[in-house]
């Protein structure tokens, strides 16, 4: 389970005093999650989330996230929000490592995401990109293109152990992503990371946003592309068309897509199914021993990449 720093009842206890929140009343370590550990904390007033930030974040880009999620909380975006300490401060530190507590949102993430999930999904992509407009902090994306040479150097020699052909399939998508990736598209805050996991609805309705924690300035259509990834594929690896026509139509009713974004949609979509698939691939071939946490399968994203290669206009993705 994602809880990999233990912190004892005393700490936590003692941490929520630094709060004004009430007294801790319980505490759970959160099952779910890959990247950081999280606790579910409840006072005698609220719930709340506690987050010790671990290996893949880097402690200097806490402030981007925390004060990304309050410039957020404050236009409308429905996400966590930063919780203040006596003294004014956000970032803490706990058992050793960088930590945070935000505000619990209420809602449920979809394991399968249906084309009315997908249309909510865009529009609230779309909403999340006008919010972020005027977010004044910058954090350059370090999982775009010149991020994944490394990753591919890291898992080169073994990736053909995990699927044959695999490291030639890699090599290919990349040299045809360096010559064709689009530099000039309109760019802004993106999430990054915006996979069902990490939306939760009430109902039918999308009703709030997590995990800022690969935020950063890019291209705001390459989110989009990371969404179409993420949502609208079929679990036998089939692209669905019509979740992929939903959300693209949902976002555009709030943000049109230029012609250039539109011309250079397949070729983000590529680049974010190699993205997630490297990042997999690294992960499950370095899995700590030990390790309580299952690492994500790269080879969903191998085959989704199958389609992406394929793939000739913005059409084949649902755009009218
Ligand atoms: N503010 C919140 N309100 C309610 N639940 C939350 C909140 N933040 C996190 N959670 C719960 O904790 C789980 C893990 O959170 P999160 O996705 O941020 O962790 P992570 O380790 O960064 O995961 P990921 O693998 O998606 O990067 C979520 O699936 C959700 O159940
Ligand atoms: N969303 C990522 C996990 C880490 O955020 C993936 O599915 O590979």
């Amino acid at each position: 389970m994602a809880v990999y720093t233990d912190v004892s009842d005393a700490e936590l206890s003692a941490f929520v005093d630094r709060y004004d929140i009430g007294r801790l009343q319980s505490a759970k370590g959160i099952a779910e999650g890959v990247e950081n550990s999280n606790f579910l904390l409840q006072t005698d007033r609220a719930f709340f989330i506690l987050t010790l930030y671990e290996k893949r974040v880097n402690e200097a880009d806490l402030p981007f996230f925390i004060g990304l999620m309050e410039h957020l909380s404050a236009r409308g975006i429905t996400c966590p929000q930063p919780v203040h300490d006596r003294e004014g401060n956000t970032l803490q530190r706990l058992a050793g490592r960088p930590a945070a507590m935000v505000t619990f949102l209420s809602g449920m993430s979809v394991n399968r995401p249906g084309v009315g999930h997908c249309a909510e999904l865009g529009k609230a992509l779309a909403q999340f990109h006008a919010a972020g407009a005027d977010f004044e902090l910058r954090r350059a994306n370090a999982l775009s293109l010149d991020g994944w040479r490394p990753l591919i150097e890291q898992s080169r020699e073994r990736a053909d152990s995990v699927s044959p052909g695999l490291a030639s399939r890699i090599a290919d998508d990349f040299a045809r992503l360096e010559q064709a990736w689009p530099h000039d598209l309109p760019s802004g805050v993106i999430h990054a990371d915006l996979f069902p996991n990490n939306v939760f609805f009430l109902g039918d309705r999308l009703s709030g946003l997590i995990d800022f924690y690969f935020a950063c300035n890019d291209a705001l259509a390459y989110d989009l592309a990371i969404c179409l990834n993420a949502w609208c594929f079929e679990t036998d690896g089939s692209f669905n068309i019509t979740k992929g026509r939903a959300m693209i139509g949902a976002y555009e009713a709030v943000r049109p897509l230029t012609p250039a974004e539109v011309e250079a949609l397949p070729v983000l979509a590529r680049g974010a199914g190699l993205r997630f698939l490297l990042t997999r691939l690294v992960d499950w071939l370095n899995v700590p021993p030990g390790a309580l946490v299952k690492p994500l399968d790269p080879l969903e994203y191998d085959r989704k990449l199958g389609f992406h290669r394929h793939a000739a206009t913005a059409a084949d993705y649902g755009r009218a």
